[in-house]
């Protein structure tokens, strides 16, 4: 900041808390922490990584400019010999969705996780090195989220030792894998597996597309991108692809691991929410302190509009939900790693909680983030709407992951299983153990009642989680009860629907509350540090008894009167939390490249260079436009009726 006057100088020195151990917090170590600010820092000063003109490139431009900067990242990995963390930080930090997202996050895992000994030494070495690019070929045409739905079949044929890959029907072709419509050469295609014309249900095989030497596809596969998607620039940097038939190499897979890329790539999602929505709270929150409207007095300055209780109401949840998400992301990675070793081990006793858990929090934190960034859009008013404030290409980007990766209520349907299968097993033998222990203790739950009296009360943590927990429990004791009534289950289940996803979406709320409640259990570091997460966890709480206040009325968890008590309390935190808005989201460490936003500038010089961004614009390449002679000046002058337009 040499040289730079800082808008936002008066902002930070406000704060009251350490912002540097903060740093440290939102990153997860200092390790981490100084990795990511140097990765971050390179990828800021190469012109190559340059995004500010995504949006106004045509597709074909788009598209090679993202294999230019995906060339370019490997040759700086290879270059600088960055070890994987710091070429994860890198592909984070150079923020385009590209083929290698689904090379690295799905095709590679997909091999670990399902492929032998045998195929592992033969494709991952290749995979490694780059000398095969590959994708992750699940979806159809006519099937996504029902995966035992799908039609493409893998027949064996003793007299070649082959698999034949075919695609028999127009919705069997395989269509979205990200990646598969103009670069991969490789995919693990899901396939209804045959042999003695017998079925075996859905396996992966590695299916090679293309030739190494000309990159054209192999006889009998037809293949190319599905179109343009969303929003300009955005998601369309990436070729999603449709393909038919194919021969292939093969796999062999265990049952219970053909979902577990799916498991682990919901879990990164989940992390990844806390990253976008920062992003989004990080421009809304300094573009609030900037911008002034009203309440000038004496000729004096206006007023911050961030000093406004309904732009607090809006924008200090998601703040708090930043980094509720950030802690409950690292908490499931560490579930994660745990399953993963587990399995390896022959032990599938976590997996049910483990697709629970990353079904429900990958489905709760993108609805969440996606609304988000729309809210932080609307908090910027008119100017949110300017592809320069960066949150338009943001949505677009993000939106997607409400769908891939499994629909988000699907994926709530998943975790309604679970849970009922848990209610019904109370008394049992059976005890729900990890993220339905509470669930153990569901008579006290079904009777207790909340002890709230003042606004203070509810800054008890053990207040919040027994209102929560009450209020999980009886909504799925209430729906499971109703459940019973039904002679044939699963039509209960289908007409109960829109019930159990309620039930799924309390659960996992009270899975982030609880994680967020146990991160300030631990011993952390730095003036007022713990005070302001312990804020930020009130207001998420809060704030979500606030926006659900029917289930917890309904259920009989809190009264009527101890729910306007919360709404009390969350006023006085928001105004806790205003003087360290700034210093909350400095926290998360952001470079101005990454944030890709006039409205989000670190200096807070807003005004001049959203002046000097418009006249960017190509529109503006000349002062008198294409088409004036043509179509304008006839108008001005009545010549149109003899015109031929
Ligand atoms: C440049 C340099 C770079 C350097 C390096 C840089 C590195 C960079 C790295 C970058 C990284 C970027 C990250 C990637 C980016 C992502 C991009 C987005 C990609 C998006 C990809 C996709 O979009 S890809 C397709 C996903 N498509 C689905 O997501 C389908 C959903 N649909 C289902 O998932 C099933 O269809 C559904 C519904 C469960 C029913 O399954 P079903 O029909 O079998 O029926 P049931 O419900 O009966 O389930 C039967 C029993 O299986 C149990 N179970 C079910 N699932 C289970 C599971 N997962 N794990 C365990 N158990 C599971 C269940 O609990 C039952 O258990 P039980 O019998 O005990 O009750
Ligand atoms: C950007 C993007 C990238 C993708 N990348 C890949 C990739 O790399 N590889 C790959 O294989 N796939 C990929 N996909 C596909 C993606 O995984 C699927 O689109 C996703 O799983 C949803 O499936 P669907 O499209 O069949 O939705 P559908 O299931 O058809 O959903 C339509 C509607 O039906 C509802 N619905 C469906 N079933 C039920 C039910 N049982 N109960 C209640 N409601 C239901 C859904 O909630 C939704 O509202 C990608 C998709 C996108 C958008």
């Amino acid at each position: 900041m040499d040289g730079v006057v800082d808008h936002l100088a008066d902002e930070r020195n406000k704060a009251q808390f350490d912002v540097e151990e903060m740093k440290i917090v939102w990153a997860g170590s200092r390790h981490v922490f100084e990795l990511s600010d140097r990765i971050a820092r390179l990828v800021a000063s190469d012109p190559v990584f340059r995004k500010d003109n995504r949006a106004t490139l045509s597709r074909k431009d788009l598209f090679k400019n993202t294999l230019r900067k995906a060339a370019h990242a490997w040759k700086r990995i290879i270059e600088l010999r960055l070890s994987e963390e710091e070429a994860s930080k890198l592909r984070f930090y150079v923020d385009e969705a590209a083929f290698t997202d689904l090379h690295w996050g799905m095709f590679v895992p997909a091999i670990k996780g399902q492929a032998t000994e045998e195929q592992q030494q033969k494709w991952l070495p290749l995979a490694y090195k780059m000398q095969i690019i590959g994708c992750y070929a699940q979806t159809e045409l006519g099937h996504g989220s029902n995966v035992q739905g799908l039609e493409t079949t893998a027949t064996f044929d003793p007299q070649t030792d082959e698999f034949d890959i075919h695609s028999p029907t127009l919705t069997s072709s395989k269509w979205w894998p990200g990646g598969l419509g103009k670069v991969s050469t490789h995919a693990v295609v899901y396939a209804r597996l045959i042999t003695d014309g017998q079925e075996h249900g859905v396996h992966g095989f590695i299916v090679q597309l293309r030739s190494l030497d000309d990159h054209l596809p192999l006889p009998g596969i037809t293949i190319g991108d599905i179109g343009m998607k969303f929003g300009n620039g955005a998601y369309n940097t990436m070729d999603n692809g449709v393909t038919r038939n194919g021969k292939c190499v093969r796999s062999n897979v265990p049952r219970q691991l053909i979902y577990g890329t799916m498991v682990f790539v919901r879990q990164t999602i989940v992390s990844d929410a806390s990253c976008a929505l920062s992003r989004a709270v990080c421009i809304a929150t300094r573009y609030s302190a900037v911008r002034r409207q009203f309440g000038s007095q004496n000729g004096g300055v206006e007023t911050q509009v961030i000093d406004y209780k309904t732009q607090q109401n809006r924008l200090f949840p998601l703040l708090a939900a930043a980094y509720a998400f950030r802690f409950v992301g690292e908490w499931l990675k560490w579930l994660y790693t745990d399953v993963t070793q587990r399995l390896q081990a022959n032990d599938f006793s976590t997996l049910p909680e483990a697709h629970a858990c990353t079904a429900g929090l990958k489905s709760l934190t993108t609805t969440f983030t996606a609304d988000a960034i729309e809210e932080c859009r609307k908090l910027c008013g008119g100017h949110g709407y300017l592809c320069s404030s960066g949150l338009p290409e943001l949505f677009a980007v993000y939106v997607p992951a409400c769908t891939y990766e499994g629909d988000n209520v699907v994926l709530l349907l998943q975790v309604a299983r679970f849970l009922m299968k848990t209610v019904s097993q109370l008394g049992s033998e059976k005890k729900p153990v990890g993220t339905t222990a509470y669930m153990g203790r569901v008579e006290h739950l079904m009777q207790c009642r909340c002890s709230v009296q003042k606004a203070e009360d509810w800054l008890n943590p053990n207040t919040i989680l027994e209102a929560f927990e009450a209020r999980t429990a009886r909504m799925s004791v209430a729906v499971a009860q109703k459940l019973a009534q039904f002679a044939n289950p699963e039509e209960g289940f289908l007409e109960l629907s829109p019930n159990l996803v309620e039930a799924s979406v309390a659960h996992c709320q009270l899975i982030v509350v609880s994680k967020f409640i146990e991160k300030l259990q631990q011993d952390i570091p730095g003036k007022g540090v713990k005070e302001l997460l312990g804020m930020l966890c009130n207001i998420y709480a809060l704030n979500i008894l606030h926006k659900h206040l029917g289930d917890f009325l309904s259920t009989g968890s809190i009264t009527p009167k101890q729910g306007s008590l919360a709404n009390d309390q969350l006023r006085s935190l928001y105004s806790q939390v205003r003087p360290n808005a700034i210093a909350l989201v400095d926290a998360f460490n952001y470079t101005d490249h990454y944030l890709g936003s006039v409205l989000g500038r670190y200096d807070g010089n807003v005004y001049p260079k959203l002046y000097e961004e418009a006249w960017k614009d190509p529109l503006n390449d000349s002062v008198v436009p294409d088409g004036y002679h043509e179509y304008i000046r006839p108008l001005l002058k009545n010549q149109l009726r003899n015109a031929r337009l």
